[in-house]
């Protein structure tokens, strides 16, 4: 397996692939060729080959894949194959809605604590888990083996945020708040950004005179 070599677009790619493998398995598909996952994931079916090629010569011509074999192969390569606990820094809005959507459990990545430093919100519920103040985050990160950290937090705080997951031993971030966040090059971050998402979507959107000429060409 040459999963050292994998680019990061690729790994990108892996989760999407998973997700359509995981359905096709559900409806007790067996096997699924290239052109099929590009047509059903808007990919090329060349690239498709080219990326899974990377753990080893498994595709059979005229065949195509084998979806059990290739689900294990994608989450042996995520490292998903394997149990990941997440810790989740800001029980507000977004941090609860995280918290309590709970699909990538399926998936072996698990939200097992959740900090906040705001003292009405320690000790409160969201789902089975208990708000932890944020002096337990490096205890609680050493205890239950936590991998990965979720940061919920105001702008202005995440960084002070990271730097307390860094110490604690996290390995790598997922920062939703819209700063953004440094840390040591073994640390892995990523970020999600709704924002940005969202103001470079309206770029696509026909501007209004367009739109009254298209109208008016209907009439
Ligand atoms: N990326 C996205 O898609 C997206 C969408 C919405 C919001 N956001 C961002 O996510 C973040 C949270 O948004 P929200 O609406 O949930 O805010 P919120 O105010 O509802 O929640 C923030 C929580 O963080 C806690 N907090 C503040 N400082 C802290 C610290 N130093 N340590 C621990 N906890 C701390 C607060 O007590 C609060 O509970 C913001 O940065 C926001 O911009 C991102």
């Amino acid at each position: 397996m040459k999963s050292d070599k994998i680019s990061e677009a690729v790994v990108r790619r892996l989760p999407v692939y998973l997700r359509y493998l995981q359905e096709l398995y559900k409806r007790e598909v067996t096997t699924v060729s290239s052109q099929e996952l590009g047509l059903k994931l808007d990919l090329n079916p060349a690239q498709i080959r080219k990326d899974l090629a990377y753990f080893g010569d498994f595709g059979r011509k005229g065949i195509g894949y084998d979806v059990a074999y290739l689900i294990d192969k994608i989450r042996q390569i995520l490292k998903i194959d394997q149990v990941i606990n997440v810790a989740l820094v800001g029980a507000g809005n977004l941090g609860q809605a995280l918290s309590n959507y709970n699909r990538y459990v399926k998936d072996n990545m698990k939200i097992v604590a959740v900090f906040d430093s705001y003292d009405k919100k320690i000790g409160t519920m969201i789902n089975t888990l208990t708000v932890q103040p944020m002096e337990e985050l490096q205890n609680t990160v050493k205890e239950r083996n936590i991998r990965i950290g979720i940061i919920t937090v105001p702008d202005f705080e995440a960084q002070r945020v990271a730097d307390c997951m860094v110490e604690a031993g996290i390995e790598a971030i997922l920062n939703f708040a819209p700063i953004i966040i440094k840390a040591p090059p073994h640390i892995r971050i990523h970020t999600a950004d709704f924002t940005t998402d969202l103001l470079s979507l309206a770029y696509y959107l026909e501007s209004e005179e367009g739109k009254e000429e298209t109208e008016d060409d209907k009439s």
